[in-house]
């Protein structure tokens, strides 16, 4: 399979952990779409939403999940990549789609540890777990739509890629 494969899901759900070492397994580059918009404009997420509101974060996000898109790739996509309808659509298009789905207490549990506040500005201005619980409930019907493939990711991050290659019927690449 030469297709990209797209990573998406929640905050913390580990799209860039698991990522990287989806990619390492299978011999593919890795990119981030959240790290791109970070190396192009030398701004946070933080920066971009101060300057240019979370519609102006958004458009860039279209913008670099378009720029990143390309044969042979793991792509690990911001949280809210979901979000647009058009966004949804290209992704199932043009690749595999895994939403890596875990339990909110999880979530909450791994984002407190290393918070990354300039790349996971406040999205609803609450507490984490009611960020979260509030967020997985909006979005949590647009990750499954986007997703070929729903993988449980409450697993260390070597089982969740295990899983991802199953379900992809691939294997390692050494
Ligand atoms: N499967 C896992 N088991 C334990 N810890 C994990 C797992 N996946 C990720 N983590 C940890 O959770 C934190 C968030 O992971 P990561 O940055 O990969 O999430 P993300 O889905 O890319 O989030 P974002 O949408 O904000 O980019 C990191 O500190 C990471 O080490
Ligand atoms: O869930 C979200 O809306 C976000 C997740 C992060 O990956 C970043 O893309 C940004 O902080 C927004
Ligand atoms: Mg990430």
């Amino acid at each position: 399979m030469t297709q990209p494969i797209f990573l998406v899901g929640a905050r913390g759900c580990g799209k860039t952990t698991v990522g990287v070492a989806l990619a390492q397994a299978l011999d593919r580059g890795f990119v981030d779409t959240d790290n791109y918009l970070l190396t192009r404009t030398n701004m946070s997420v933080a920066d971009i939403v101060a300057q240019e509101g979370w519609d102006g974060f958004r458009a860039r996000e279209t913008q670099a999940l378009k720029s990143v898109t390309a044969p042979d790739v793991v792509v690990a996509t911001g949280g809210g990549m979901v979000l647009a309808e058009g966004n949804r659509q290209f992704m199932r298009e043009q690749g595999v789609v895994i939403y890596l789905r875990a339990p909110a207490q999880i979530l909450a549990d791994r984002l407190e540890a290393f918070p990354e506040e300039g790349q996971r500005p406040t999205l609803t201005g609450k507490p984490i777990t009611d960020e979260i619980v509030e967020v997985l409930a909006a979005r949590e019907a647009l990750y499954r739509q986007a997703a070929h493939h729903v993988i449980d990711a409450s697993h260390a991050p070597d089982a969740v890629v295990d899983a991802v290659l199953a379900a992809l019927h691939m294997a390692r690449a050494s």
